[in-house]
């Protein structure tokens, strides 16, 4: 069988006495598109943390392609091709969009100003923003920031030995946005996994419904510190299991408090 990108074995995660995650096992396959959904507050940030090297768990092991994560990014470890996407765009205000998408390579890559310029000219025409390079954040729309944002998630140094596809892990990326901006977005993430390839699995946390349907293909359902189920997205709109159904109808009455 193939190998798990990602493979979690009894994570926990406790924040003061709240148990966040409680002995959480997670496998994420190349290709996947994954789902993270749940009500407020049950800790579906705190996995992408977790997955990203933000934050440690307290007990339990994170395997990223089968390399043990021993210390979180603070501490030295290495990303290991794990982009993270926030729900705010965090742009930076006073560079052009252009050197946003290129910050890392330009920090921390051997490459020259050309090819640097190559490379985000090519990763901005991915997600829709060809020449934007000049302009500044504040001239262009939330939609358009996140697909900056999107840009910079995907660009990677093709010098280095661990030029591998990035696993990109998404925090509400369609917040605040209108329909049709949001499924711009849901568009260009979709694409980016199956038709450029320019990621080689995602992790979604979303809210909204557009962005579970159109970016998911599988879901699982975080409440209480465990994956209470898991399944294929369409299964999950189907269900009749009361907090899955609870959930995806928004009803007050049922097992979500
Ligand atoms: N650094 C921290 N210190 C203390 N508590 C924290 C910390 N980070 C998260 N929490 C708590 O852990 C719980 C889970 O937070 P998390 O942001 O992961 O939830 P979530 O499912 O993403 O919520 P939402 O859907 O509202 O964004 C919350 O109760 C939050 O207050």
């Amino acid at each position: 069988m193939e190998e798990p990108l990602i493979e979690w074995r009894k994570v926990s995660k406790a924040f003061g006495s709240k148990v966040i995650l409680d002995q959480v096992d997670l496998k994420v396959f190349p290709g996947e598109a994954v789902g993270v959904i749940g009500p407020s507050g049950t800790g579906k940030s705190t996995i992408l943390k977790l997955l990203a090297g933000l934050i440690a768990p307290d007990t339990g092991e994170i395997y990223v392609r089968g390399q043990k994560r021993e210390r979180t990014i603070e501490q030295g470890e290495a990303p290991q091709g794990i982009g993270l996407v926030f729900q705010q765009s965090a742009l930076f205000d006073s560079l052009t969009v252009g050197e946003n998408v290129g910050f890392s390579l330009i920090r921390h890559s051997k490459l020259s100003r050309e090819k640097i310029q190559e490379l985000t000219a090519e990763k901005l025409a991915l997600v829709g923003m060809s020449n934007t390079q000049d302009l500044y954040p504040a001239e262009i729309s939330g939609g358009m920031r996140k697909r900056v944002s999107l840009a910079r998630a995907i660009i990677s140094d093709p010098e280095t030995a661990d030029d591998q596809l990035n696993i990109l892990l998404y925090d509400e990326p369609t917040a605040g946005l209108d329909p049709v901006g949001s499924t711009r977005i849901e568009t260009v993430i979709r694409e980016l996994l199956t038709v450029q390839k320019a990621c080689s699995a995602y992790l979604m946390v979303t809210h909204v419904h557009s962005t579970i349907k159109l970016t998911t293909d599988r879901i699982v359902f975080l409440y209480q510190g465990k994956f209470q189920w898991e399944g294929t997205t369409d299964d999950a709109y189907r269900s009749e299991i009361p907090l899955l159904k609870q959930f995806f109808t928004g009803s007050i009455e049922g097992p979500i408090k």
